[in-house]
């Protein structure tokens, strides 16, 4: 892989490792922090050390923000979060344990952070976490010897609702918004998938499989249907005595005149290079010529507000749909013929299929 694009790539990973920390973040701070309420509520009715407050006080409070600290700071913060995801797991085991398995706090524990690690991280992460949080809560019941006390107070009751409450909103929240920055994503990628870059208009492929459906529309319900073909003149000049950049403004100035004369309905690709291409529904061949001549006319003035004395001049070859066009690449060359024929004819005109 060549190393610019290993680098772009290990970015990439990055931010969004980097994206996924800061999502978390603020779900992190309300769950643990209304979390620590519901824990409270169960210890404060025990004789709990000292200690064990300050633990609780930690993951509550402070483990919120060294957790996005650490993950910022990584090399790899994706991995990182998972890892915080894991440690959140166990300090959750730690509490239903230390609660001896109090019913409701423990159940609310429980389902919130189940809830966070499979949005997280899918079955294998909500597994993997209820995994480590059993055996931590089991190991721990077991070792030192935790009393079983599954009975919730109403006290305990009241303290958990701020968790039950608040938390599956925020979680909700992030959850939506992931959700619609991946429809825009995938929007943006759509676009990038059926348009060419430099002008906006289609692209080959995605303009030639159009072309492959106006073609079994016109079988189907007759109606007349016109293809253009339009090659720029001498365009390699253009480059070769005004620039690369003026070429390329040569072609979005092209797609913008061709956009702004053929109808909203019309079917406008760049088919590479200075070469496009239009489908005409609903158009025979001769009003497609005479649209093709309404655009020559528009481009006899000058586009170039820097170069008034350079003007684009197109050829261009019109094909009617017709019996004879049995796939899209028979009519594509009856165009193509009618465009040679214009070049040879000297350029700078319309030729229509025969
Ligand atoms: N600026 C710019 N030039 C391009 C682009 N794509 C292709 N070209 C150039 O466009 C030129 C195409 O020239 P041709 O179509 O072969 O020939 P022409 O000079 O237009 O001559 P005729 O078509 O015979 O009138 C080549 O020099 C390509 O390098 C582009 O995106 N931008």
């Amino acid at each position: 892989m060549p190393k610019k694009l290993h680098t772009t790539l290990v970015n990439d990973t990055h931010h969004s490792g980097l994206r996924f920390a800061k999502r978390t973040y603020l779900p992190r701070i309300v769950g643990l922090g209304t979390g620590t309420f519901c824990v409270g509520s169960v210890m404060v009715e025990h004789s709990t050390p000292g200690w064990l407050w300050l633990l609780l006080f930690f993951n509550g409070f402070i483990w919120p923000h060294l957790a996005y600290w650490k993950a910022k700071r990584s090399a790899t913060p994706f991995k990182s979060e998972i890892h915080n995801l894991q440690v959140d797991a166990i300090f959750g085991g730690i509490w239903i344990a230390v609660m001896g398995f109090n019913a409701l706090p423990s159940a609310t524990i429980f389902a919130m952070m189940g809830m966070n690690n499979i949005s997280a991280g899918g079955k294998t992460l909500f597994f993997r976490c209820v995994i480590a949080q059993i055996t931590v809560a089991l190991a721990l019941l077991w070792i030192a010897k935790l009393p079983f006390l599954p009975e919730t107070t109403q006290f305990q009751l009241y303290l958990c609702l701020p968790m039950l409450m608040i938390y599956p909103i925020f979680l909700g929240n992030v959850t939506y918004r992931t959700s619609r920055k991946l429809a825009e994503h995938k929007q943006a990628i759509m676009q990038i998938s059926v348009r060419d870059g430099l002008t906006g208009l289609y692209n080959r492929r995605h303009w030639e499989s159009l072309l492959q459906t106006e073609l079994e529309s016109f079988r189907r319900y007759r109606h007349k249907t016109t293809l253009v073909l339009i090659d720029i003149d001498h365009f390699k000049s253009i480059n070769d005595n005004y620039g690369h950049s003026v070429g390329d403004q040569a072609i979005i100035l092209l797609a913008q005149e061709l956009q702004q004369t053929m109808r909203t309905a019309d079917i406008i690709g760049r088919f590479g290079g200075d070469e496009f291409a239009a489908i005409l529904p609903h158009s025979t061949k001769l009003q497609a010529k005479r649209a093709t001549e309404r655009l020559q006319s528009r481009l006899a003035n000058s586009l170039f507000l820097l170069h008034p004395e350079l003007q684009i001049h197109i050829s261009a070859g019109i094909a009617e749909c017709d019996d004879a066009q049995e796939t899209p690449t028979h009519w594509l060359n009856a165009a193509d013929n009618a465009l040679y024929i214009a070049k040879k004819n000297g350029r700078n005109r319309v030729e229509i299929a025969g």
